[in-house]
This record gives structure tokens, sequence and C-alpha cells, in this order.
């Protein structure tokens, strides 16, 4: 089945993200026109506003302009008339009492021509009425004290109007407007005055136009009131005090014109007033316009815009809604379209999923089974017909309990779910292992709906699982456990020793001479061998030890918790390393011939607390040193001098191979006699001059040489300077006949470069070599026997002789002896020195000299040290010997000397 992918979540999470910001894009489109609208609406409005306002103001300073020119028209009007009276009087001289009648016509016609003036009076130098145009009147007023009188006194005071001043005579307020009287020569002769009514600035001002609350007053510089349109109800009335604060204030900073916004102390009402100074007059032309009114239209034209805006705004808010209805609604749709799509790619997915590599099994609460999938019943073998209806218990393989699947059950109703390994039964029988899941499904409200198993088939991973553990841990050539799971089984068994208070034991078996039957035989023959070796030994042992191959041919047993008796302990253990040999030493049958092997066993006994795995690992590999260096393919225990002799062991050998660096060697010869006792020949010993243990026999240094390989350079110098000694002797005529035997070590003749080595020897000695001997031991034809019989032969070529040392000792193996170039046996001194004691040891001696015979080969018995002894084997044909009786070894000067007798 395919399925395409539905990254179905993402979709959604973006269509909603996209509607939130479509969302948040129209309201902030209409917060936005509603702001810019309002700014445009707000800036036309004070616009207008301002316009207003300055038109009302150009307009109020228009009529402010004309009632100050109307009233300093006034002003100018008594002005001229006064002026007239002064220049009339000024030619015709102050009257009298006797020549006033004149002048009081003048003065009545003057008053009747200005109707705004009640009366003209003109008043002597001292202050006292002359003549005053209203009619008959007496002049009874006396101002000569007054102020408004004595300023004329100056000369250049000429004219002077007065604020408003209340006329105690006629009970009323003037403006008395004065004018100074001069004589012809211009000196002061009195005043005329004329008493302007403030009715007629009233009465003026009610002949104009205004317009609605338009307001227009005329005040003396005290702010006394004069005269007003319209006309203000009471209290207000001529010479009433106004109360304005900020006017007294403008008219004390001396400035001419001023526009100001206040509420009307007269009327109350809020006015934009207009105020000016009548020229040089004690007047103030006050025009004023009430602002409610002027603004009344701005007003009506705002309220009509704010409707229109708030219609705008409502237009805009129901607009901006309803585009985003419609972006919710196709979100809506969207999302329901996509979560459809969602549910129709978690369908596809659940499909797939059910469809999977693993097994899914779904059974009711009950644990009824509902469905499985393909891979179950392919898993199990069962088809789902077969399946459904049942309980899983149908697969049960018996190899977990009931309190295992109780346990389990109990999981899956706490926690919901349940995995872990487990064991079924396929349809064909075979048990499996399998992982299992277990999860519980509950609906919305909580209830237990379903149960869904999933497993996969494990045994496959636990197959490889198992082999790589076998890998890791076991050999695979014997199937024994490998040195590591070894070390960690005698990890682990130490400590269990050491809680236990019980003695265990660490046995490590070595195998004689693995490699000859590898390199022989061929490695098949050689892992048979090691096969049968470790059955063998395995079978000897218990299931709860370990046996373990650590190296090719190393083998190794763990024995845990034996006895908490050390000595008990080890007579246990020995008797167990006895049986590993002696199972050892039991005849292998290969496919050609049958062969023997043996065997070093040593062991450590695991007690104390002391030492840890590395201590006893190390024990025991001493013991099988020591076990090894014994040679008798025995048993050792570690015991503590081991340690002792090993640390002696490892100095020796680097003693060694100082020895060889500055040739420390020497070579001892030991005489070879006939059976008249002449000396036929010698035996080359080796002798190492150490310069602290003085004289080393070869005994202690020839093994460690052969297991370093020293050998092969210590072995080559011996045959030069034995060779070197034959070419010497070669000249002297009583000692050119000796011969001189060399000891060959197996390991040096095995040596590729042995034949090498030795052609160049002979090369450098030119020695004679005819009179040479190699001794070689049995144990070189235990293995490469061709390439042994090889080289004697390209030897024997040359000329050199063969003598086989220590016959008798070793595999004796007859068959062999035939095919060899061999000259001659050498009977060990063993076997020599019991020939008389042992009848068993005189009859191999015998059954030597025989078979030497029979080979056509001579024969030499070694370590003869008796008379009795050389009797006994010149009576039984032995003709040649060497030991003490004839000789020790010495130098190469006390041999020469032996037989030249100089
Ligand atoms: N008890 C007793 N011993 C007698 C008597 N006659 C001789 N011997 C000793 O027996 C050993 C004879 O040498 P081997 O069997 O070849 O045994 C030799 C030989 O296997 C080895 N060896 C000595 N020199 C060399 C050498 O140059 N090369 C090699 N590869 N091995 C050598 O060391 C072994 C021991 O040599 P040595 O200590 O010199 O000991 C010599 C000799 O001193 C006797 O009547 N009684």
């Amino acid at each position: 089945m395919s399925v395409t992918p539905i990254n179905v979540n993402d979709d959604v999470l973006k269509a909603t993200k996209t509607y939130r910001q479509q969302r948040r894009h129209v309201v902030a489109l209409y917060l936005l026109a509603l702001f810019v609208m309002t700014v445009l609406f707000g800036w036309l409005l004070s616009e207008q506003y301002k316009q207003e306002i300055e038109a009302a103001e150009s307009r109020i300073t228009a009529r402010a302009n004309v009632v100050n020119e109307w009233a300093k028209g006034v002003f100018a009007q008594s002005g001229q008339a006064l002026f007239g009276l002064a220049e009339l009087l000024a030619l015709q001289g102050m009257p009298n009492s006797d020549n006033d009648q004149a002048l009081k016509r003048s003065l009545e016609n003057l008053t009747l021509y200005m109707p705004m003036v009640d009366e003209i009076t003109v008043l002597s130098a001292e202050g006292r009425a002359l003549a005053s145009g209203r009619g008959n009147r007496k002049p009874d007023a006396d101002i000569s004290e007054s102020a408004f009188f004595n300023a004329f006194k100056q000369a250049g005071q000429k004219e002077l109007i007065t604020p408003l001043y209340w006329s105690d005579i006629d009970q009323r307020y003037y403006l008395y407007h004065g004018r100074r009287l001069e004589t012809s020569t211009g000196e002061f002769a009195g005043v005329a005055i004329s008493s302007i009514v403030p009715e007629v600035f009233a009465d003026a001002l009610e002949q104009m136009s205004v317009y609605d609350g338009e307001s227009i007053a005329l005040v003396d510089p005290g702010l006394k009131f004069i005269a007003r349109y319209p006309i203000p109800e009471e209290p207000f009335s001529i010479g009433s005090q106004i109360d304005s604060p900020e006017t007294t204030e403008w008219l004390a900073r001396g400035e001419s014109t001023w526009s100001i916004n206040f509420d009307s102390p007269i009327d109350g009402r809020k006015r934009l007033f207009r105020i000016l100074r009548v020229g040089e007059y004690p007047m103030l032309a006050v025009v004023g316009i009430d602002l409610n009114e002027l603004l009344s239209a701005w007003r009506q034209r705002a309220l009509i815009l704010t409707l229109v805006m708030a219609v705008i705004a409502l237009l805009g808010a129901w607009g901006a809604r309803h585009y985003l209805n419609r972006l919710a609604l196709a979100h809506q749709l969207r999302q329901r379209i996509e979560e459809r799509e969602q549910a129709r790619a978690e369908a596809q997915i659940a499909a797939a999923a059910f469809q999977t590599h693993l097994g899914i099994l779904i059974t009711d609460p009950r644990g009824t089974i509902l469905k499985v999938n393909e891979t179950f019943s392919r898993i199990t073998g069962y088809s789902e017909a077969e399946i459904v209806g049942n309980n899983p218990r149908m697969f049960s393989s018996g190899l977990q309990n009931a309190a295992f699947y109780r346990r389990l059950w109990k999981r899956v109703i706490k926690t919901g779910n349940w995995e872990g390994e487990i064991w079924n039964q396929r349809k064909s029988g075979e048990l499996f292992p399998e992982w299992l899941t277990i999860s519980a499904v509950y609906d919305v409200a909580g209830t237990l709906t379903h149960y869904v198993a999933t497993m996969s088939d494990i045994s496959e991973r636990k197959a490889a699982e198992q082999e790589i553990h076998q890998l890791a841990f076991y050999d695979t050539l014997t199937g024994l456990a490998n040195r590591r799971l070894f070390m960690d089984r005698i990890d682990t068994a130490l400590k269990e020793l050491q809680r236990h208070q019980r003695c265990g034991a660490l046995l490590f078996i070595d195998i004689d001479n693995f490699k000859q039957i590898n390199d022989t035989l061929g490695h098949y023959a050689g892992d048979q061998v090691l096969q049968r070796v470790a059955r063998r030994m395995g079978q000897m042992l218990r299931d709860t030890d370990t046996l373990a191959r650590l190296g090719s041919d190393e083998f190794a047993v763990l024995i845990e918790g034996v006895d908490s008796n050390h000595a008990q302990t080890n007579r246990l253990v020995e008797r167990i390393a006895h049986k590993l040999l002696a199972a050892l030493n039991e005849p292998i049958g290969l496919a050609e011939e049958s062969i023997m092997v043996t065997g070093n066993i040593g062991i450590a006994i695991m007690a104390s607390n002391e030492y840890g795995v590395d201590d006893y690992l190390q024990q025991v590999d001493m013991a099988l040193f020591q076990a090894k260096s014994n040679g008798r393919h025995g048993v050792c225990f570690f015991d503590p001098s081991m340690q002792a002799a090993l640390l002696a062991h490892v100095k020796l050998e680097a003693d060694l191979i100082q020895a060889q660096a500055s040739q420390q060697w020497q070579l001892y010869y030991q005489p070879q006699v006939d059976q008249h006792g002449r000396i036929t020949g010698v035996e080359a010993l080796l002798r190492w001059h150490h310069p602290e243990r003085g004289m080393v026999s070869p005994g202690d240094f020839i093994p460690l040489l052969e297991s370093n390989e020293l050998i092969n350079d210590v072995g080559e110098w011996v045959l030069e300077d034995a060779c070197y000694q034959l070419a010497r002797w070669a000249q002297h005529p009583r000692l050119s006949e000796l011969t001189i035997s060399v000891n060959i070590s197996p390991l040096q003749f095995r040596d590729e470069q042995f034949l090498a080595r030795v052609e160049g020897v002979f090369a450098r000695t030119q020695a004679p070599l005819q009179q040479l001997k190699l001794e070689v031991t049995e144990s070189l034809f235990v293995e490469a026997r061709d390439d042994a019989r090889d080289k004697m032969l390209a030897l024997k070529a040359r000329g050199v002789r063969f003598s086989l040392d220590d016959f008798g000792t070793g595999y004796s193996s007859l068959a062999y002896l035939a095919q060899l170039p061999l000259d001659q046996l050498k009977i060990d001194q063993s076997f020599v020195q019991q020939v008389l004691e042992s009848q068993a040891n005189a009859a191999i001696v015998e059954s030597t000299i025989a078979l030497a015979e029979s080979l056509n080969l001579e024969v030499i018995a070694e370590g003869v040290e008796t008379k009795a002894q050389q009797a006994w084997l010149l009576a039984h044909d032995c003709h040649a010997s060497q030991g003490y009786l004839f000789g020790r070894p010495v130098t190469a000067e006390a041999i020469e000397r032996l037989i030249t007798g100089d």
C-alpha cells in the first residue's frame, strides 16, 4: 500500500496563522481608516473653527474701528465748538457781567447745534462761570480748586476730556470736555467746558445695526459703563462699575488694542472681545461677539460631521465585521476540510501502521481477539480467521508461569501499558521469543475499549546476540570459554570464594610440542587434536568448573568452591590435574595415524584475601613454568619459592644476553675412548664464565638459551670454536685423528638459517669435516622429520657425522632410526650408571647395543664412572665410552697435554 505523505498538522497550523494574520490586518486597517478620518474631520472642524474665529475677529475689529471713529467724531465735534469759542473769546476778550449776554446766546446756539452737548460753559481764570449755554441758568459752580480746571493753567494743556464725571447739581453723569481760554497775549483766561451727555452714545449705538450675539460698548478708562448695545439689563446703567480684572491689567500695560475671549461681566455670556482705546480720549470701545452664537453654525456642522463620521465608522465597522465573518467562515471551512484531510491521512497512517513489520493484535476489554494484522499471522502461522474470537492464551508457550502473567496484567491495569520479552508458541508448535507491547485504549469518557498488542519476532536477534555472545566469550574451535570469559569467571569466583571462606583452584595446562604437531601433521590435524583434548578434559570436570582455551595450546581450568580446607583442596585438585593429564595421554586417532600428546599442569590454590586475579594468574603461570621446566609432563603447585626462582630465572636470562655480547663462553672437551682406553675423540661442552657466579654449567642455561632463541647464536659460536679447534689439531700429527662431537640443540637444528650458518662456519674455519660429529637428540625427529633428515643429508654430504645423544630417553620410535643418516648411538648416562644395579637398564643398554649393531651404527656409552661399568659395557660389545672414568670435561690445552703427554 502506498501512502501519500500529508503533513496535515503543519497545514492546519499555517492556515490558522494566516487567518489570524488576516483578521489582525482587517482590524488594523479599519482602525487606521477610523483614525485618518477622525484626524481629517478634526482638522476640518478646527480649520472651520479658526476661520469662524478669524472672521469674527476681523468683523469685530472693523466694528470697533467704526465705533472708535464715531466716538472720536463726537469728541472732535465738541472740540471744534470749543476751539471756535476759544478763538472768539481770544479776539473779543473775556466777558464780564455787563457784556455776557452775547456770549450766552452764542453758547445757546452752539448747544443747540450739538445735541450730544448738554451745556457749554465759559469759566473765568478764577474758575467762576461767566456764561452758560443753558439759557438763563446761573453759573453757580466753582471749580477753581478742581484738578480738571487747574490742569488748564498749564500753558501746554489746551484741551482735556474727563472720564465719566458725576454732577451733583444735575445728579447725572457727564463727560466734561474743556478747552483753555487765552487772552490775545496767550495768557490763561479761563476754560470753556462742554458737558457731553453719555446717553448720546447709547442713542448712537442703538442706531447701529448689530448682528445676533454682537455687543458694542463704551466704557471710560476706569471701566465705568457709558453705553452699550444691546442695552444691558439692570443693574447696569451709566456710571456702573464693570468688574474685569483682565481689562484693568491690559489698561495698565498701555496697549491700544486687545482681543480677548472671556465671559462678559455685563451679561455673563462668553464673548470674543475687541477692545480699542478711542484715540486720546478717556474712552474704550469694546466690541464683543457671543461665542455661542458665533459658533452655533460651526457646532452644527461639527455635529453633522461627527454624525457623518460615526455613520462612516459604523458602516466601516459593519463592513469589517462582515469581512471578518467571511474570513472566519472561510477559515472554519478550510479547517474542516483540513480536519477531514487529517482524519483521512490518519486513517491512511493507521492502515499503513497496521500493515507494519510489527505484529499487531487487538482485543476487546475481555481479551477476545478482534483483529490481527498480516505480520501477526505470518509470525504465528495462524490465519486471521483462526485467531479472531479466541483469547491470546492460545499462543502461550508455557515458559512463563501464572505469576508472570498476573504481574503483566497488573501493570497494564495500573499504568495502561506493559512491554517486555516473552516466549510464545507458533502454530507449528515452535517456541519463539518476541518483544511484546500491550497498551490499554480508553475512550474520551475513560472507559476501557480495547487492548492493542504489538509484537516483533526477536528470535533472529536473540540468535545473533547469542552468536555475538558466543564469539565474544567462547573459543570458536573448541567451544570452551575464551580468555575474556575465563578472566571474568575468575574475578567472580574470587569474590564468591572470599565471601564464603572457601578455596578454589586455577589450573593452566600446556600441551607439549603442539607446534610440532601442527607443523608436521597440518593445521587441520592440530585443530582436531585441540578439539579432542578439550572434549576429553571437559569430560573430566564438573559443570561448575570452567574449562577455557586461552591460547593455541594453552588450556585453563577454574575450580570453584572446593573446600574450606587448604590441604583437602590441594589433594582434590591434584587428583583432578592427574585425571586431566591421563586424559591427555590417551592416544588420539587421526585419519592416518594415532598420536600421543603430553602436557604439563600448573596449579594455584585460591584462598586468601590478600591476592587478586592478577596475582593468582601470575602464580599459576609460574607453576606451569615450573612444571614445564621439570620436564616430566607433570603437575606442579605454585609455592612461594617459585617466585624467587623465577626472578632468578629472569636475572639469568638477562645475564645470558650479556654473556653472548661479551663472549663469556668457553669450550671444554671431555675425552671419548675406545676399548683400550685410547682417546679417539672429545665432546665439546659449553662453559659459561660468569663474572659473579663463576663457571655455570650448561644444564642451567641451555634450556634458557633455547627459550629465547639465543641458542642459534651461541650454538654457532660453539660450532665455530670447535671447528677452529679441529682445524688447529689437524695440523698436529698426534691430534689430527681426534674427532669433536658438538651438541646441536633441536631448536638450533630446526632454524631455517641453520645450514647457512653451518656452511659459513665451515668456510671460515676450514675444519676437516670428517672429524666433526654433530650430536642430535631424538626430540629433533618428533616433528618436521623430513626437514631434519634433509639437513642431515646435506651435512652428511660434506663429510659430517651424526651421533644420536641421550638415546633411550625420548620417543625411541625405532622405525625412524633406519631412515636417518646416523653414524652413532649414544647411550644415555642414566642407563649406563644403573647398568649394574638395574636389570631393566641393563636390558635397555643391551638392546641399544644390539640395535646399533643391526643398523650398522657405532655405539658409545656416556657417563661411565666405574671400571665395573666399563667392564660390563666391553663384555656387551660397547667399545666406545665417555665418562669421568676417562676424564672430566677440560680445556683444549688439557686434552692436548693428556694425549701428547707434553
Ligand atoms: N655425572 C656424570 N656426568 C658426566 C659424566 N661424564 C660426562 N658427564 C656430563 O654429562 C654431560 C654430557 O653431555 P650431554 O649429555 O651432551 O649433555 C649436555 C648437553 O646436552 C648440554 N650441552 C653442553 N654443551 C652444549 C653445547 O655446546 N650445545 C648444546 N646445545 N648443548 C650443550 O648440556 C648438557 C650438560 O652438559 P655438562 O654439564 O657439560 O655435562 C656433560 C658432562 O659433563 C660422568 O661420568 N658422570
